[in-house]
């Protein structure tokens, strides 16, 4: 294999911008990460807290070190609204936070190492975010996060097609000067019915390396399903010039932390479509995973998971299987109010 260097293509990387359904899932609508840990096996659904719990873990989180970005001015959301509002009820520090992996994209149906290459979604794809989509229509979102990759952004964007808010998700192009400028809008009135979304490539998938568009079973029967697996699934083990999982969370993890967390804080329901590792990385933070626990840890395309973060903590509730389903909503007083207002709305 070529020896490209590692730090020349993190700076390709910079200039531009995974769920399987594995497993007897008792109720496959249900499922959204199964862990497998040490001999004990945690599945992780909206029905299923009690597995965490019986793990006795605790969801403190350290709290956000920076301050808020001033990019979100741009778009006005409810939530920062210090009174109650359409959409966001109750003025409080908790908040929704839905992950979302992207759908199937064309690597993915090919069985190709993607990483890094902006590959968009099949039609299956396509048809898994707008099911996502649906799962979380009754869910608020005030701000949203994709990577820089195609695959996210499609993702996104058709999920939100079928938000009942029918809120208009608006790319946010803070590249330069005139990229903002050129893209103001005029109306506050108008402003308050967007939502922003950010891209960063800070959320992108983790560099794959030499391996990006080789085939992943012709790449183990070469080199071992063992070395492959190392280099799929270890935290620390990058494949040939490429990001292990504890590299690509050093950018991940830190994006979540300083631009993020400091939304969810103030109140903002955020959506993250993002990728297999980038999220792993992610929910390795929030869950507080061991570099053990997170090699077992397997997402699905297109399966959403929602967190409430409250007073600094994170508190995993699994993902929502329908968006009628009554368990959605009492996971807080704030969703419940937020469905009850969409109904009203739409009636
Ligand atoms: O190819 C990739 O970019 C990722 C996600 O599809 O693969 P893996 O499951 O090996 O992390």
């Amino acid at each position: 294999m070529a020896t490209t260097a590692l730090n020349q293509a993190i700076g390709t990387l910079q200039s531009h911008g995974c769920f399987s359904n594995s497993g007897s899932h008792r109720d496959s609508l249900n499922a959204s990460v199964r862990l497998i840990s040490k001999g004990f096996k945690v599945e992780v659904g909206l029905l299923r807290r009690e597995s965490y719990c019986s793990r006795k873990r605790s969801f403190s989180l350290v709290q956000a070190s920076s301050s808020q970005t001033t990019v979100f001015d741009a778009v006005s959301s409810p939530s920062k609204s210090t009174s109650t509002t359409k959409d966001s009820p109750k003025k409080s520090n908790e908040a929704a936070l839905i992950l979302i992996r992207h759908g199937e994209s064309l690597w993915n149906e090919k069985n190709l190492f993607t990483g890094c290459v902006d590959v968009p979604l099949t039609k299956k794809g396509v048809e898994e975010a707008i099911e996502a989509g649906k799962r979380i229509s009754n869910i608020p979102v005030d701000m949203i996060y994709t990577s820089a990759l195609i695959r996210a952004q499609m993702t996104a964007m058709l999920a939100m097609t079928e938000h009942r808010r029918k809120k208009v998700p608006i790319v946010m192009h803070n590249e330069s000067e005139q990229a903002k400028a050129w893209s103001q809008i005029f109306s506050e009135e108008t402003k308050k019915q967007c939502i922003p979304v950010v891209t960063a490539w800070q959320l992108n998938e983790r560099m794959y390396g030499e391996l990006q568009g080789l085939n992943k079973q012709e790449t183990a029967d070469r080199y071992g399903k063992e070395q492959v697996h190392e280099w799929r699934r270890s935290y620390d083990t990058p494949p040939p010039n490429g990001e292990s999982l504890e590299m690509c969370a050093k950018r991940a993890v830190a994006y979540f932390k300083e631009q993020i967390e400091p939304q969810l804080l103030a109140g903002k329901n955020v959506m993250i479509a993002a990728h297999g590792n980038s999220l792993r990385s992610i929910i390795m933070y929030l869950d507080k995973l061991t570099s053990q626990e997170v090699i077992s840890l397997e997402l699905s395309t297109g399966i959403p998971m929602l967190y409430i973060s409250k007073e600094g903590k994170f508190i995993r509730r699994g993902s929502p299987p329908a968006p009628t389903e009554a368990g959605v909503y009492a996971y807080t007083k704030n969703l419940a109010q937020y469905r009850q207002k969409l109904d009203e709305m739409v009636h």
